[in-house]
């Protein structure tokens, strides 16, 4: 007979089908789906997606073990098929598995790029939003910042493929054979090569002795320098310098490229806020014309609105999945390793129990709250939190706020 107190004790699961397991019970807005299905089974819920288990996280409270008080339990990441592509095969921070090597690009990372000032970045981008003002032409937020056209093409397309569901991260086995008839690997292999391709000519201009060199450094000066230094554990190659590139892109420059879409049609949608933040604006700068960072301190209203739009709209819906590093119990329940960790963020920030009229957009509800959104109040975690947390905060946030308390 089977020892029944050593029967796994599982977290709660809604019904499965055979072979796809929970699959079917997704959404084309996964995270809507998974918000529906937790309110039925409770905030820490167990899914099989395809072949792959899966922890369902959608409160504050189960966040806090997760991220915090467990955290190194939960701190690698799922091996996903067009990540590990476009990060030529895990050589970047975000997509990494934890290991020595994470941590010693994530030091790198955080010593030596996510400090950088993007004033200038900023600048340009009023600067040709005033223009297009000035000709009463139309301003498409999103193509502003980014190094061009084309380039903001490929991007698109990387976060468009990012965001498909594949078969083969639902069933590693077989998967791909889907993927390949589905045309979704030619796809990819499309946008690896035109990305390359794209990095590579960034390089190749920041290598080229006769290039006129700008007054400050940019990020592409500050990488190729570390590899010629090799000052770190890590031979830098022009892979790794690549697929950091690959993260600042997709992970950093559009989450804060769909923050300032979003903040800015929240105020068009909320016209009392829009004249709230303007006036407090026009207050603190006067004539000068421009906000730079040394006023952002003063901005307290505008930093209730970014903190707004990132509680209803944060841009990584479920976080970038996380997986468990070994078997571990979690208030009373078996997880075990190699269980992809899905943060329901969106949900959280939408619930009820932590603040009223959770849909509507109120910067006010932030006034004189202890809530933050630095990774300490689990409530609110647009940046995500504890080791794998997004490093470049400050500068996510400044970016955010300083663009838009121009656009205003
Ligand atoms: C509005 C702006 C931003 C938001 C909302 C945001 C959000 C996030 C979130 C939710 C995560 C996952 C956290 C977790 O798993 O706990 C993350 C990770 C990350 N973010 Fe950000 N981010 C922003 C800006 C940036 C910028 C500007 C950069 C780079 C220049 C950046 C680079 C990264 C990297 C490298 C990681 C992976 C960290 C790791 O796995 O160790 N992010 N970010």
């Amino acid at each position: 007979l089977p020892n029944k107190s050593k029967q796994p004790n599982l977290p709660p699961s809604p019904p499965r089908l055979p072979l796809i397991g929970n699959l079917h019970q997704l959404g084309a807005l996964r995270h809507h789906s998974l918000r529906a299905l937790s309110k039925e089974y409770g905030p820490i819920m167990l899914l099989k997606l395809g072949s792959i288990p899966t922890l369902v996280v959608s409160s504050a409270e189960h966040a806090r073990e997760v991220m915090k008080t467990h955290d190194l339990d939960f701190c690698s990441r799922s091996p996903l098929i067009y990540p590990k592509r476009l990060s030529y095969d895990f050589l970047d921070v975000a997509f990494s598995p934890y290991n020595e090597y994470w941590r010693e690009m994530r030091k790198i990372c955080i010593l030596e790029l996510f400090s950088i000032k993007r004033e200038e970045e900023v600048a340009n981008m009023i600067k040709s939003i005033s223009e297009s003002s000035v000709s009463s032409s139309p301003v498409n937020l999103t193509s502003k910042g980014i190094e061009s056209s084309k380039f903001e093409e490929f991007v698109f397309e990387a976060l468009a493929l990012l965001g498909i569901p594949t078969a083969a991260d639902y069933f590693p086995r077989f998967g791909w054979i889907v993927d390949k008839f589905t045309g979704l690997n030619e796809r990819l292999e499309n946008i690896f090569h035109d990305l390359d391709v794209f990095y590579q000519q960034m390089i190749d201009e920041h290598l080229n002795p006769s290039r006129t060199k700008p007054e400050h450094e940019d990020i592409i000066d500050v990488l190729l320098g570390l590899a010629k230094i090799q000052s770190h554990c890590i031979p830098l190659t022009e892979n790794h310098i690549k697929a950091i590139l690959m993260n600042i892109f997709l992970a950093g420059v559009d989450s804060s490229a769909i923050s300032m879409v979003w903040a800015m049609s929240e105020l068009v949608r909320n016209q009392d806020a829009m004249r709230k933040a303007q006036e407090e604006i026009r207050l603190c700068i006067g004539n000068k014309g421009k906000v730079e960072e040394s006023d952002l301190d003063q901005l307290s209203y505008l930093k209730m609105v970014s903190k707004e739009t990132l509680r209803l709209h944060p841009p990584g819906v479920l976080e970038i999945p996380r997986e468990t590093m070994r078997h571990c119990k979690r208030n009373g329940y078996d997880i075990y390793p190699k269980t992809r960790v899905l943060v329901n963020i969106w949900a959280i920030g939408r619930n009820p129990e932590y603040g009223e009229n959770p849909e509507e957009f109120l910067p006010e509800r932030f006034l004189n709250s202890y809530v933050d959104y630095k990774g300490q109040h689990f409530e609110l975690l647009p940046f995500g939190a504890g080791r794998r947390g997004c490093p470049a905060i400050t500068t996510g946030i400044a970016n955010i706020l300083l663009t838009l308390a121009n656009f205003l």
